[in-house]
């Protein structure tokens, strides 16, 4: 497995994860989910240029160009919810890809305990296709290997790029640790030092479900 963190060098992406942190501003659902989005968009130029190209035959009105084309089938997943706007802006440049989804959420007991629920999948055939699979924070890492591992049952994937923007070091080390073997790549945009008791990952940004889309019962 391949780590890719691509806040360096400097870059606007930066701006964004800093609105996403920012307690003045996080608040603003309609920027919260605006900027995961423009994250999305981000990553989605990032991977693209891992990518198979072809040179192809392009007509203009005044001749032939050429032009290196992507040959490979995407599949944009992400896990509910969080993943969404994420999945929209990774979407808006891999026009093209197919999609796919899965919910997996922390399911809590009143001892404050939780498990990893995964209830719904919906995804294509996968096999020998690049898979992405968005989901803005990467704290314990469960989430991230659990649905992994769901989406094996619709085929074999060629490569699948693992992408979240907020990860915890404990986090990055457990996928490392359960998928290290997998032809698997995992970009993030900012690895913070800390998880706390409840598993938030800390600074962090809080929870990005109910930042982009209220609260949950
Ligand atoms: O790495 P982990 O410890 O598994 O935690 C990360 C998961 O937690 C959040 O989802 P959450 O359960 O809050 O669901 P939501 O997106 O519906 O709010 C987040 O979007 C990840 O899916
Ligand atoms: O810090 C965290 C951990 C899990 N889910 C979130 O939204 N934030
Ligand atoms: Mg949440």
């Amino acid at each position: 497995m391949e780590i890719k963190l691509i806040n360096e060098p400097f870059s606007i992406l930066s701006t964004f994860v800093a609105e996403l942190r920012d307690v003045n501003i996080q608040h603003d659902p309609l920027r919260f989910r605006r900027n995961l989005e423009r994250i999305g968009e981000i990553f989605a130029l990032e991977i693209s240029k891992t990518l198979t190209y072809k040179e192809t035959d392009i007509p203009t009105p005044l001749g032939t160009a050429k032009e290196w084309l992507p040959q490979e089938q995407v599949v944009v997943t992400s896990i509910l919810r969080a993943g969404v706007p994420l999945h929209n802006g990774l979407l808006n440049y891999l026009d093209r890809a197919e999609n796919g989804f899965v919910s997996a959420f922390r399911k809590y007991t009143d001892d404050g305990e939780f498990r990893i629920h995964i209830e719904y999948i919906s995804a294509p055939d996968l096999n020998d296709k690049i898979v992405i699979m968005a989901d803005p924070m990467l704290a314990t890492g469960s989430s991230l290997e659990l649905a992994y591992k769901a989406i094996q049952a619709n085929g074999t994937p060629k490569h699948v790029h693992l992408v979240s923007i907020v990860a915890s070091q404990e986090g990055v080390e457990y996928i490392q640790k359960k998928l290290g073997d997998e032809p698997v790549t995992l970009w993030l945009a900012t690895v913070d030092d800390e998880l706390n008791a409840k598993s938030y990952i800390v600074p962090g940004l809080g929870d990005a479900g109910d930042l982009a889309y209220g609260p949950k019962l």
